[in-house]
């Protein structure tokens, strides 16, 4: 029999020595060979996508709520993991499920104020060469393979971050929800630095450094509030929706 010129694989075409003896479905079924195929950019896709269907999923169905992050070495005796936890606590008070890392340091500080609050306490894991694992705080967790999906999560399913002290995780983290703020991808989501003496220098840098050298606006400045209050920070995040809500009925008259 002679070959066809045209093989379609899907949307592929494939012609002249490109036309594969075999069929997607046969070599599907036949399962000798190598299983390097698993390892493969397509086959990664498929793996993406069931993070990203496993994940929207499950959060989607959590209510409202706000996104606690900071450093996942703060031993649980530091004034900073005290906060944390506090704020986990308020914030279910407040109506909020609490999402954070799921790892430990801060992360599990504000999943355990969260979970002894009797809230919903969320974990977003993530899988690194030095496996933590979960905090033990966390009573809804996923655990990702990639960075990139669970950084979707933690701003689709938030209304609200509250960052504490951290290192780069941390400043990933905040930055990302600066550029998205500033870019108009999210509106009205309130992002507070908690920890004054730890975020100040940092304020003044942006300050008088990158607004200074015009690399960005006043306006941008405003996009972030600091305090050292736990009360407070959820307050402001309480106030925020309060704001989006009656924005959001407005334009619905
Ligand atoms: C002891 C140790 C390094 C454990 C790592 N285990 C982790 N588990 C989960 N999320 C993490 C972890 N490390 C970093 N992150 C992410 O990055 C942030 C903290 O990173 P950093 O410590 O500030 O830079 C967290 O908010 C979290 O989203």
């Amino acid at each position: 029999m002679t070959r066809r010129r045209d093989y379609q694989r899907g949307p592929v075409t494939l012609r002249g020595a490109r036309v594969p003896a075999s069929t997607t479905d046969q070599r599907l079924l036949d399962t000798r060979g190598s299983a390097d195929w698993v390892h493969t950019d397509p086959w990664r896709v498929m793996r993406i996508q069931a993070e990203f269907v496993e994940g929207f999923g499950t959060l989607s169905e959590l209510g409202r709520s706000v996104a606690v992050f900071g450093s996942a070495r703060t031993p649980a005796d530091h004034p900073s993991a005290a906060l944390a936890e506090q704020i986990g606590g308020e914030l279910v008070r407040a109506g909020y499920t609490v999402i954070t890392g799921g790892g430990p340091g801060i992360m599990e500080a504000a999943n355990k104020g969260a979970a002894a609050a009797g809230g919903t306490s969320v974990g977003l894991g993530i899988e690194l060469p030095f496996e933590t694992g979960l905090n033990e705080h966390v009573n809804v967790g996923i655990n990702f393979r990639y960075f990139f999906v669970r950084k979707l999560m933690f701003v689709k399913y938030s209304e609200g971050f509250v960052v504490l002290p951290g290192g780069v995780g941390t400043l990933d983290e905040l930055f990302e929800a600066l550029t998205l703020l500033q870019t108009g991808k999210v509106t009205s989501f309130p992002v507070v630095l908690v920890g004054s003496s730890f975020w100040g220098p940092l304020l003044d840098w942006l300050r008088e450094t990158l607004l200074a050298e015009g690399m960005i606006t006043p306006e941008d400045l405003d996009l972030v509030r600091v305090t050292d209050d736990p009360e407070e920070c959820v307050r402001w995040i309480v106030e925020a929706r309060r704001e989006r809500d009656a924005r959001s009925s407005d334009t619905a008259l």
